[in-house]
């Protein structure tokens, strides 16, 4: 198949559970909630999406037309330094529109540790390594289990109890970015005291000014 990759980039991972880890990161063009066209965004089933995912035009993005071609890629954005794991975060726009076998084992051939950013409305195929799922209000989420669950907080209709059976081994509230981000992180920090099964997830990036 064709992988449409918005961009690919080597960073810290600025989110979560593995914040402050090098990751390649593996932008995804697409998503299934939402156009990524502002003219739409009041009408989508996601409406704060922080991502430019539309087309193929970032550093390092374009129309890879096999597994091994894109693997080849974030591999290359990989540094050749010998020590610490190969890791890759797959995101977008929606990861799972796109990630199959093939990729999944090409990057593995290439002693990559993959793990996904999703919105957990599709389920993971076999042979992610950690899955982080960041549901939305408006969305069913149909990928009930994985390593991490990021809720972007406050959101109306989606309040963090309705998710607390879900099989995750650790759960995280993200303050939602915007004109109000203080406020919610203010929200966030309130709500994880009073119901210490959440943690705090700040996106480290914004604040260091980093990708
Ligand atoms: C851009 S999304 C891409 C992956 C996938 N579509 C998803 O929603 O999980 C990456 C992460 O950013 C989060 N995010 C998006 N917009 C945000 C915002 N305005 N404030 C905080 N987090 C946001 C998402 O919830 C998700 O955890
Ligand atoms: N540094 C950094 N960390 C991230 N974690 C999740 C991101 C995403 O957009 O999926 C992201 C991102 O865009 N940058
Ligand atoms: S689901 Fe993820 S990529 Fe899609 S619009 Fe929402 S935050 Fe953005
Ligand atoms: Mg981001």
């Amino acid at each position: 198949m064709t992988y449409q990759v918005k961009e690919i980039f080597y960073t810290l991972q600025g989110e979560g559970a593995r914040a402050g880890r090098p990751a390649v990161f593996l932008r995804f063009a697409g998503c299934n909630l939402w156009s990524g066209l502002e003219r739409d965004r009041a009408s989508a089933v996601c409406t704060f999406c922080d991502t430019d995912f539309v087309g193929t035009d970032g550093p390092g993005g374009g129309k890879f037309r096999s597994a091994d071609a894109l693997a080849d890629a974030v591999a290359t954005a990989w540094p050749g330094e010998a020590g610490g794991a190969p890791y890759v975060v797959c995101t977008g726009g929606e990861p799972l529109l796109q990630l199959d076998a093939p990729l999944i084992d090409a990057l593995h051939a290439r002693g990559f540790e993959i793990a996904v950013e999703t919105n957990g409305t599709i389920a993971a195929p076999d042979g992610i390594d950690w899955i982080c799922v960041s549901p939305k209000a408006a969305a069913p989420v149909v990928q009930t289990r994985g390593h991490e669950l990021k809720l972007v907080y406050p959101q109306a209709d989606a309040l963090p109890e309705r998710f607390e059976g879900l099989d995750f081994a650790a759960f995280y509230l993200q303050p939602m970015d915007g004109p109000d981000r203080a406020l919610h992180t203010q929200a966030a920090i309130g709500y994880c005291l009073a119901h210490p099964k959440w943690r705090l997830s700040l996106q480290t990036h914004k604040i260091l000014g980093i990708p």
